[in-house]
């Protein structure tokens, strides 16, 4: 049985339509990214999968039973993008606070430090919150969604505004969690990030499924970008439009041709053949970060900008 199983899934608010008619499959067991700008709806869809949005029109199932009900909300942790904490508590106290909430009786404090040493918080355990980085209220953050031992962890944006040290930290975290079998349902704005440690991966932008599969079947059918400068960019673009080996060409200014290239093997050969028969020096030719250039290049063709 599925983790996740979303059918339709919309939200309207008011005039605003921050998630239009979404089907999502999230298979147990997987690491399944869930990526798109600023806006897309990422957290207007987790809101809904954990029961504290009212879906408009649609519906969607947490190992098989209604969102929001209790038997689904046993069976998963939520991290907001913001935590909220109460700030004058330790994370011991806080976490033993969330236990009593959840229900949990027995060894409680045992399962408190075992989370605690796992997300790296023992040393500060018995602090105030107040004085925490951002990266280690991040980290208590996904410990308050573990308190309850869940088997799907629905994870909102856990790196976005941690400085590479932070990042670093919940990315190997992260990393740990699929080793425990865990399902986990991960939102980020950087489709780069998340790929070090996804199986698949949902694509959304506006409120819509842009695509949805394993990583590797969808990182494969990206274009790969090359930025060039020439001594005549108007005309080597005019040239590459008609190349076959090209998708797309774009002026930057300055920064000189951003091209989309659809044969990666033909490209290089059809560059310096157009340019060198055209008499158009090539000034510098350099290829991209494929993934993250590509996955905005996808996100803008969906919304028609350029
Ligand atoms: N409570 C609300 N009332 C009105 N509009 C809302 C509300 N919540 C979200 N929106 C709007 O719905 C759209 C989707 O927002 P959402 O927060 O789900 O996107 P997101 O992909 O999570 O973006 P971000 O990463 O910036 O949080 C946005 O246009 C947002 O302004």
């Amino acid at each position: 049985m599925a983790a996740i199983e979303a059918t339709n899934l919309t939200k309207h608010y008011g005039d605003i339509k921050a998630v239009r008619g979404i089907d999502l499959t999230v298979e147990e067991g997987s690491i399944h990214g869930f990526v798109g700008p600023n806006g897309a709806g990422k957290s207007t869809t987790m809101g809904m999968l954990v029961g504290v949005v009212t879906p408009t029109v649609g519906e969607a199932t947490i190992g098989g039973e209604p969102v929001g009900s209790h038997a689904a909300l046993e069976q998963l942790g939520y991290a907001p993008q913001k935590p909220v904490f109460y700030e004058s508590m330790t994370a011991r106290s806080y976490l033993q606070y969330i236990g009593k909430v959840a229900g949990l009786d027995g060894n409680l404090s045992g399962r408190v430090d075992e989370l605690l040493v796992w997300l790296d918080l023992a040393d500060a355990a018995d602090q105030p919150i107040n004085g925490y980085s951002g990266g280690m209220k991040r980290r208590l953050g996904l410990a308050q969604a573990m308190v309850h031992d869940p088997d799907l962890l629905i994870l909102d944006e856990p790196t976005a505004e941690l400085d590479p040290q932070g990042r670093a930290s919940i990315i190997k975290t992260l990393r740990n969690l699929t080793d425990q079998g865990k399902t986990v349902f991960v939102s980020s704005h950087v489709l780069a990030e998340l790929e070090q440690f996804i199986e698949r991966v949902t694509i959304i932008n506006d409120g819509q499924v842009v695509m949805s599969g394993p990583l590797s079947e969808i990182t494969a059918g990206l274009l790969e970008t090359y930025t060039v400068k020439s001594t005549n960019d108007q005309q080597l673009q005019d040239l590459l439009n008609n190349c076959s080996s090209v998708e797309s060409v774009e002026v930057n200014n300055e920064a000189g041709l951003t091209v989309f290239v659809e044969d990666q093997d033909a490209f290089p050969i059809d560059l310096t053949t157009i340019a060198g028969d055209a008499g158009i020096g090539l000034r510098s030719v350099s290829r991209e970060d494929g993934l993250e250039t590509a996955f905005l290049e996808m996100i803008n063709q969906e919304t028609g900008e350029t």
